[in-house]
């Protein structure tokens, strides 16, 4: 027989005091459509890929229905540089000429999607890769995602970025099968331009998620970062924000800076258009999204709607 010491048994509770404080989460979020943006710089530590993929796995278990929008900025930076193609990001936007939009697609859409589907599925059949080109079988000819063309104001003045589009249009049903047989979509931000056949269009992935989120009406938006959160004085550490409603993110937005603007108005945008929570958290600290959704406190910062 095994006598149980005291830190041992001090240990065990602490344990048992974690799991029973995600039951109100675990009955909250049953059966909810969690649209998760898990972006390039991330993915750079296979560590923290593979944790990523485990907390996927644990949200559909747990009886959540997790989807994927996954970036890959610095992946296509490398591929592009070893390819002797110049990048440049303007605005926030990666300028794409045709030449860069092959080597954006192919990245996007086979090494990175197909990565971040092979980890999934290191833990059984969970996983569908998707881009925006796909289609559902009951609606052939309307793609997951519809693109169009934009610019970007640099300094007063609106630049052309090339082939680099918004969502305009989503048709979520390929995505909504997937769920429904049980799968975990990954689905990367490329998308068919609307205005001209055959051409596909590089979207950043912040945006194309967000778009995802409002069409597949997701209860919960997570955008995974590389700060702790949103700072309403950067870069005063002092000022980190815990929750900002969307009145008050909207009066935030023209005073932040590049990077948080895309992350932010994505979020104002899945907030806006009916996704109940959205949030931005530290994607450096591993299984960062289960404390977001298990634990009381929660981490990094809640974007809510005017109402709440
Ligand atoms: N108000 C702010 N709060 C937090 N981070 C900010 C703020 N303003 C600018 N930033 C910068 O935005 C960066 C996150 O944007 P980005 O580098 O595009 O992230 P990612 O690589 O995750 O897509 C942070 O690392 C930080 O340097
Ligand atoms: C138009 C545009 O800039 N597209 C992005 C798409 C990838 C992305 O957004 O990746 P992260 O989430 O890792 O930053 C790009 O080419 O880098």
């Amino acid at each position: 027989m095994m006598a149980l010491d005291t830190a041992a048994t001090a240990d065990a509770i602490a344990k048992a005091s974690v799991l029973i404080e995600a039951l109100p989460w675990l009955k909250r979020y049953h059966g909810a459509i969690a649209v998760v943006k898990f972006g390039g710089n991330a993915m750079v530590s296979e560590e923290l890929t593979r944790a990523f993929a485990e907390d996927m796995v644990f949200l559909r278990h747990a009886g959540l229905k997790p989807v994927v929008v996954h970036g890959g900025g610095p992946q296509i930076s490398a591929r592009l540089a070893e390819l002797g193609i110049e990048s440049e990001f303007r605005g926030g936007y990666r300028v794409t000429t045709p030449e860069a939009m092959a080597v954006v697609r192919d990245v996007l859409t086979q090494d990175v999607n197909g990565h971040l589907v092979d980890l999934i599925n290191e833990h059984g059949d969970f996983a569908a890769g998707f881009s925006g080109e796909a289609v559902a079988t009951a609606t052939p000819g309307t793609p997951l995602f519809t693109g169009a063309r934009r610019g970007a104001v640099v300094d007063g003045e609106t630049v052309d970025l090339g082939l680099v589009g918004d969502v305009v249009s989503v048709a979520p049903q390929v995505v909504l099968d997937a769920i429904d047989a049980g799968l975990i979509p990954v689905v990367s931000s490329i998308a068919p331009d609307g205005d001209q056949p055959g051409q596909v269009l590089n979207v950043n992935a912040d945006s194309a998620a967000s778009a995802l989120a409002v069409a597949l009406n997701a209860d919960k938006f997570l955008i995974l970062t590389d700060v702790a959160g949103l700072y309403s004085d950067w870069p005063d550490r002092n000022s980190l924000v815990s929750v900002i409603t969307s009145a008050e993110l909207r009066d935030l937005l023209p005073t932040l800076e590049s990077g948080m603007i895309p992350k932010m108005t994505a979020c104002l945008e899945a907030v806006d258009g009916g996704v109940r929570n959205a949030a931005i958290i530290d994607g450096r600290l591993e299984h960062s999204i289960l404390l977001e959704v298990f634990t009381q406190q929660g981490i990094g910062t809640q974007i809510v709607g005017e109402d709440s």
